[in-house]
């Protein structure tokens, strides 16, 4: 068994610095999860605690059912794969592969057995006599989870490992290490996974369950659908999606026998089924609509409001343009189809249009906490 347990983590670093707050988590055996968030929020530092390369100040980390709080590295059945992949220059691959077992004296055949099948998992044969200095990146990237593969860990610990990629060798790395994940559960080795990043890509991707952090607290553990459908805060809104979350100050009011979000002077009549929600809620709050919920043409299902908007530039993706407009004085985006642009896309800058806004999508969040209103 392999399920990590984080019980009240702390980490306060020597100088006084208090950088991960009481972090409660259950990590499952065999589970893929991923630690996301913006630089500083403390992501690292947690996977260097588990791998034993930082030491906990508070609170309880069991692998398994094993208390670990105070066992070395080499004793907690970790494997951890860098940003940097930390090869050995002068060892051909088959050697860097071997290194750790030889010096942990296991047996000559078992070691050629394990390097053998990593090599093969990794479709890696054709590099096993050449040297690190005569891999491209991602062959070098391999060879890097290659080495902790062997070891046959409990736990694979990734820190940013795709970081030193060009875009593209990083999007094949994505779905190669996803498929190794499936591949090791489906061969009977399981591999309980904590990948560390702050590309919202490779989270959403990769991640079975993902751990979004800020500032050394968790603000959500879910999965990719549940995060992106239901963020628990503001700050899970802005950073799950891309292009980001229209999300602004605004006041809701009321409106007939319902409620009304005040946006830029332009009055958004909430669905009843969201009004329910907040009873007699009233004053300033957070508006917030993903930009895929913004259209340039009305829906046929007749669900979504016309309002007056002012383009301001548009981004030309291939299928789809992102339009930034202005409602008011506030500024959104819409994600939409190229073909729904047809021929309107030029005559559009810089002039009076009407954009669509499927109010039903939206989230309405507390104006100071930033918790999810509708949730
Ligand atoms: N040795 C240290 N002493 C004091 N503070 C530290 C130390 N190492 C990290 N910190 C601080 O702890 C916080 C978390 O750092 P950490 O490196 O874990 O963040 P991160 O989310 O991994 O960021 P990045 O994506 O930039 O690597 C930051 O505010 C950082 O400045």
């Amino acid at each position: 068994m392999a399920q990590l347990s984080l019980k009240k983590i702390e980490k306060v670093y020597p100088n006084g610095f208090k950088a991960v707050h009481g972090v409660d988590l259950e990590v499952r055996d065999g589970e893929f999860m991923v630690f996301v968030g913006p630089s500083g929020c403390a992501k690292s530092t947690l996977l260097r605690m588990i791998a034993g390369l930082e030491t906990i100040t508070g609170g309880e980390l069991r692998i398994g059912d094993k208390l670990v709080n105070d066992l070395a590295p080499k004793q907690r059945g970790i494997a951890m794969v860098f940003q940097n992949y930390a090869l050995y220059p002068h060892m051909k691959v088959y050697d860097n592969l071997a290194f750790g077992l030889k010096l942990a004296g296991t047996p000559k055949a078992e070691v050629d057995q394990r390097v053998r099948h990593a090599a093969q998992l990794l479709e890696m044969e054709h590099l096993l006599d050449r040297y690190p200095k005569q891999l491209s990146g991602g062959q070098a990237q391999r060879v890097a989870v290659g080495r902790a593969i062997v070891k046959k860990p409990e736990v694979f610990l990734f820190d940013e490992p795709l970081s030193n990629l060009d875009a593209k060798l990083r999007a094949s790395m994505r779905v190669r290490l996803t498929e190794l994940h499936r591949t090791l559960r489906e061969s009977g080795q399981p591999a309980t996974v904590v990948y560390v990043t702050h590309d919202q890509v490779e989270a959403m991707t990769m991640g079975q369950r993902i751990c979004v952090l800020k500032d050394g607290v968790i603000q959500q553990v879910d999965t990719p659908t549940a995060l992106y459908d239901r963020p628990a805060n503001a700050f899970v809104a802005g950073f799950i999606g891309s292009p980001e979350m229209n999300i602004h100050a605004a006041e809701l009011q009321p409106m007939g026998s319902g409620l009304a979000v005040m946006l830029g002077g332009v009055a958004l009549p909430l669905p009843e089924s969201k009004a329910a929600k907040l009873r007699s809620r009233g004053g300033a709050i957070k508006f917030g609509l993903r930009p895929e919920h913004v259209s340039a043409v009305a829906r046929p299902q007749g669900d979504s409001l016309a309002v007056p908007a002012t383009v301001r530039f548009m981004e030309h993706m291939g299928s789809e343009v992102f339009v930034h407009f202005d409602i008011g004085t506030v500024p959104l985006t819409a994600r939409v189809p190229a073909d729904q642009l047809n021929g309107l896309a030029e005559k559009m800058r810089g002039e009076a249009h009407q954009f669509h806004l499927q109010l039903a999508s939206c989230h309405l969040f507390d104006a100071e906490t930033g918790t999810n209103l509708l949730l």
